[in-house]
């Protein structure tokens, strides 16, 4: 599948931008974004492979199945409805043969009601209003929320908002030990209300405000597919928010999982949030596949990790407020992407999808940036950055930081060749074999790709273009590569064996049966003071 584009690696970024009018041609403006790929070693007629590759595997198709609710989850049986969270109001898409849009629009506006409920002050906690909530949950009920309530903070004006998804009593017990258990509300997030993390984070809140509350249970909120769980654990069904199984966790923050979000920010806020999703939804499907961002974004994407073969790929956001946001596409990218076969159960050609991480710039550039502008693998850059922050009295601040985004993109192409390392080199008094070693030491290979998305400010409607670009991309390259994007068997081996695991541990079950360095590792645990 790969070979046809791969005759087409080996350019030199920069010799690319030298042609006619590549810094437009490479670039998509839509909306009040603009996605810069042109510092890429992709060329046109790479560009053109991967298009052809973009038809013959049907991405145009699938997308149409997506958004009529065909059910593409084909190892669960499943539609998947994410996008119809964010729908506009003349979207119409049936599962089961049933509309689902007035449910989950009544959903959101029993969302919409006890958020001004609790942000006005109406709802009480046993000592006043509601000052603190706690969202418990973890992985798309927790990633989502939590890295959009921290995108958002300029937008706050409800109550404070915390996230606990460890099973690690740290997280818990850190985050209550600030709090007034008499106004706080917690959030119990959980699609399944089995995750064994949540519930048992669940339960130990319940009882931190079981000490000081007579009905703990009128302070808990649920949010859910599974109805009959939430009831059992004593949650009012006025309190919980359900959803239906075709929205899969990592896609659920445009729901009742943004409940949080929705309490910082107010329901008007998420709904420009919503609205943004929904804009890049419609680009999505409307524009052509050369000039839709999803499908170009995944194009790049395809083209580094399967066809030249980087084996991750960066998040770099210069906003600080998006520090989550790397963590959030890491479950977004490598649960959905993160499969070694194609629906067919086949190998998938050319690996899956690559590693992602990153961090805030300009944080990263002080601490691994050395290994993408020197080290011996390539690291493709998925940069973006806004032109004015919240601050405008700080404004100085941000030109730095826009400075710093565009310039690293800058270095990472350009390099540093030895003749100029020489040159710099030799104005410092360097000269024969020294010059020649300190000089290499300053080499900066160069041709280094990277992409970068600029847009005005990340206010609510932007953050749901970002997030719901990034999905469509997830989409995007799963269609191309053939797999399900939207189950995740890979979490499932972990879970059964700690489950095993933990009775080895009080003794009730023998560790005769695990592997030597098993036992070792247990023995080595019992003694230093496991509990
Ligand atoms: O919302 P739940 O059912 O508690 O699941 C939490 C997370 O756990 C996973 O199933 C992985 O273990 C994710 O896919 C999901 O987002």
């Amino acid at each position: 599948m790969w070979d046809e584009v791969k005759q087409h690696t080996g350019a030199k970024i920069v010799e690319l931008l030298a042609e006619p009018d590549r810094a437009n041609r490479f670039a998509i403006e839509a909306d009040g974004m603009r996605f810069d790929y042109a510092k890429t070693s992709m060329t046109d007629a790479a560009r053109d492979a991967l298009l052809a590759l973009a038809e013959t595997q049907g991405v145009a198709k699938k997308r149409a199945e997506m958004f009529g609710g065909a059910a593409i989850n084909e190892t669960e049986g499943r539609s998947v409805l994410h996008i119809a969270l964010r729908a506009p109001e003349d979207f119409v898409v049936h599962v089961d043969g049933v509309d689902v849009l007035p449910e989950l629009r009544a959903v959101r506006a029993r969302m919409a009601a006890f958020a001004e409920e609790v942000r006005s002050g109406r709802f009480t906690g046993a000592g006043g209003p509601i000052t603190d909530v706690v969202n418990i949950g973890i992985g798309g009920s927790h990633l989502g929320p939590e890295m959009g309530t921290l995108a958002l903070a300029p937008y706050h004006d409800g109550p404070r908002c915390h996230f606990v998804s460890n099973v690690d009593g740290a997280d818990i017990h850190d985050c209550l030990q600030a709090l007034d258990p008499k106004t706080t509300l917690v959030i119990i997030a959980s699609k399944t209300f089995t995750t064994i993390e949540t519930m048992t984070n669940a339960e130990t809140a319940r009882a931190w405000m079981a000490q000081a509350v007579e009905n703990p249970g009128a302070q808990f909120v649920a949010v859910s597919t599974a109805e009959d769980k939430t009831a059992a654990f004593g949650i009012d069904p006025s309190r919980v928010f359900g959803f239906e199984d075709w929205v899969g966790g990592r896609y659920s923050m445009w729901g009742p999982i943004g409940l949080p979000l929705m309490l910082a920010i107010g329901p008007e806020r998420f709904e420009d949030f919503l609205a943004g999703g929904a804009a890049m939804d419609a680009h999505f499907c409307h524009a052509d596949l050369a000039v839709n961002m999803p499908v170009m974004l995944a194009l790049v994407g395809l083209w580094h990790h399967q066809v030249c073969g980087y084996p991750t790929r960066a998040v770099l956001p210069y906003d600080q407020r998006l520090s989550r946001l790397a963590a959030y596409f890491q479950q977004l990218e490598m649960e959905s992407n993160g499969k070694g076969v194609t629906m067919e159960g086949a190998p998938v050609e050319g690996g899956s999808g690559p590693v992602v991480w990153g961090e805030p710039g300009t944080n990263g550039q002080h601490a691994f940036y050395q290994l993408i502008h020197q080290g011996t693998q390539v690291v493709p850059c998925e940069l973006m950055v806004a032109a004015r922050g919240h601050e405008p009295n700080l404004a100085h601040h941000h030109r730095l930081l826009v400075a710093n985004c565009l310039a690293q993109s800058e270095a990472l192409m350009l390099g540093r060749d030895m003749d100029t390392a020489r040159a710099l080199m030799r104005g410092a008094g360097f000269e024969g074999a020294e010059l020649e070693r300190q000089s290499a030491h300053r080499v900066f290979p160069g041709n280094r790709p990277s992409t970068t998305l600029v847009y005005d400010q990340l206010k609510p409607y932007r953050l749901g273009q970002i997030i719901a670009l990034y999905e469509h991309r997830v989409f995007v390259e799963g269609v191309i590569l053939g797999i399900n994007s939207y189950d995740q068997w890979g979490v499932e081996l972990g879970k059964v064996l700690a489950k095993e695991m933990e009775p080895i541990l009080t003794g009730e079950a023998a560790v005769d049966d695990k592997d030597g360095s098993t036992r070792n590792l247990v023995a080595f645990l019992k003694s230093a003071g496991l509990n």
